[in-house]
């Protein structure tokens, strides 16, 4: 995979994790050093207050999974630490809050690609896209620092901290293949990549020609180091290429490009935070077309405002295009179990596109509005 992580480990922080029952990374509080000595280390910086605020997030939850309830901020979705959260029904637990943000475009698209390196992603036909190799520095997202930690760890998910985006997992591959394979129209519609991570599904629809596409990630790093990246990379690298040599032309071009990139718009957060976000701006409203997500299902606790997402997001005529491994070791979640918890809510139907029987078994289905009217 050509995909690569360089991370700069703060090394006080090294031998905070402890192990969970479900193979997530949690910080240790027991030992004295956690968050005041973070707190303290972070504020000692001048941050950014944005920075800040996601450092609070992180905080909010470690502390949680030390087992220390804090109030949350919203009693329908509060926060709930692993110890909290062993009463209940699988479904019934909640995920913990991560506030939703857009993130803006910045105005020069050039310094989003600055010490990136770009390059073209092998092995997929018909298609090309390009990805930025992400060289991650400690400096560059102090405020959510705990990333690191989990490639430090060799681990790819910190439940409820870091949910996986960094990396380009297996089944978007089969996704995007499955998008040129059955000729998916992407033309005129309103797309929405759900837990985008790199936003190769989003790309696509871009390329496509998609007349708007929402970006979503659970972590601000990931869409501000990984997306957002991507996504300017699939687009000016081919202005780029045109080599126009004439300045009034060459300016033309790039405010095309410019104005081709404000199909897109970029948010993290926590999925009911996020529709809460949507919803709440009468601009946002206007209902998705299509739904694309990957390895998205791993963990059942978040199943409830999945489905609630797409409830509530999805056109009534629109339909979710989703990749999924048959099991997720270790999170528990899969397939089977998710088109379970589909059919007891009754709200929608799902249909098998394909089955990918090499190594780990994977699936693509579709889901769509049982009763559309
Ligand atoms: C395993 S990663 C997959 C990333 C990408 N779709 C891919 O296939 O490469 C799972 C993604 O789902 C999103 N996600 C998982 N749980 C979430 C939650 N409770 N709220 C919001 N986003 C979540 C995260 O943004 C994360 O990037």
């Amino acid at each position: 995979m050509p995909f690569q992580f360089n991370f700069t480990i703060e090394d006080h922080l090294e031998d905070e994790l402890i192990p969970l029952e479900d193979g997530a990374l949690a910080l240790d509080f027991s030992k004295e050093s956690s968050v005041s000595e973070r707190q303290k280390g972070k504020h000692s910086d001048k941050k950014s207050s944005t920075e800040q605020f996601d450092l609070l997030q992180d905080l909010l939850w470690e502390h949680q999974s030390g087992g220390n309830a804090a109030p949350s901020q919203d009693t329908d979705h509060s926060l709930n630490g692993t110890n909290s959260l062993s009463n209940l029904e699988p479904y019934e637990k909640k995920p913990c809050l991560r506030v939703a943000k857009e993130h803006a475009l910045p105005k020069d698209l050039k310094k989003v690609l600055e010490s990136k390196v770009i390059e073209t992603l092998p092995g997929l036909q018909h298609v090309n896209i390009s990805v930025v190799k992400t060289i991650l520095l400690k400096d560059n997202f102090s405020g959510e620092n705990i990333i690191s930690k989990s490639f430090s760890s060799h681990s790819d998910l910190i439940t409820g901290v870091y949910e996986g985006g960094l990396k380009i997992w297996e089944c978007t591959f089969d996704l995007l293949a499955y998008f040129t394979k059955a000729k998916v129209k992407f033309a005129g519609k309103k797309v929405l990549d759900l837990g985008c991570g790199s936003g190769l599904l989003g790309i696509m629809a871009f390329k496509g020609g998609a007349k708007e596409i929402h970006f979503q990630d659970y972590n601000s790093v990931v869409i501000d180091e990984v997306t957002l990246p991507n996504v300017v990379a699939n687009s000016t690298l081919e202005d780029e290429e045109n080599d126009l040599n004439e300045p009034d032309v060459k300016r033309c071009r790039k405010s095309k490009v410019a104005q081709e990139l404000c199909k897109c718009r970029f948010f993290s957060g926590e999925w009911s935070e996020f529709c809460k976000l949507v919803l709440s701006r009468e601009e946002l409203f206007e209902k998705y077309d299509l739904i694309l997500t990957s390895e998205t299902i791993y963990n059942p606790d978040y199943y409830g405002p999945l489905h609630q997402t797409f409830v509530r997001l999805l056109g009534k005529n629109g339909r979710v295009l989703m990749a999924s491994k048959a099991h997720y070791f270790g999170v528990g979640g899969g397939i089977h179990l998710f088109q379970k918890f589909i059919e007891e809510r009754n709200v929608f139907e799902t249909r098998t596109l394909e089955i990918i029987d090499e190594g780990l078994k994977r699936f693509l289905i579709e889901m769509t509005f049982k009763y559309p009217s």
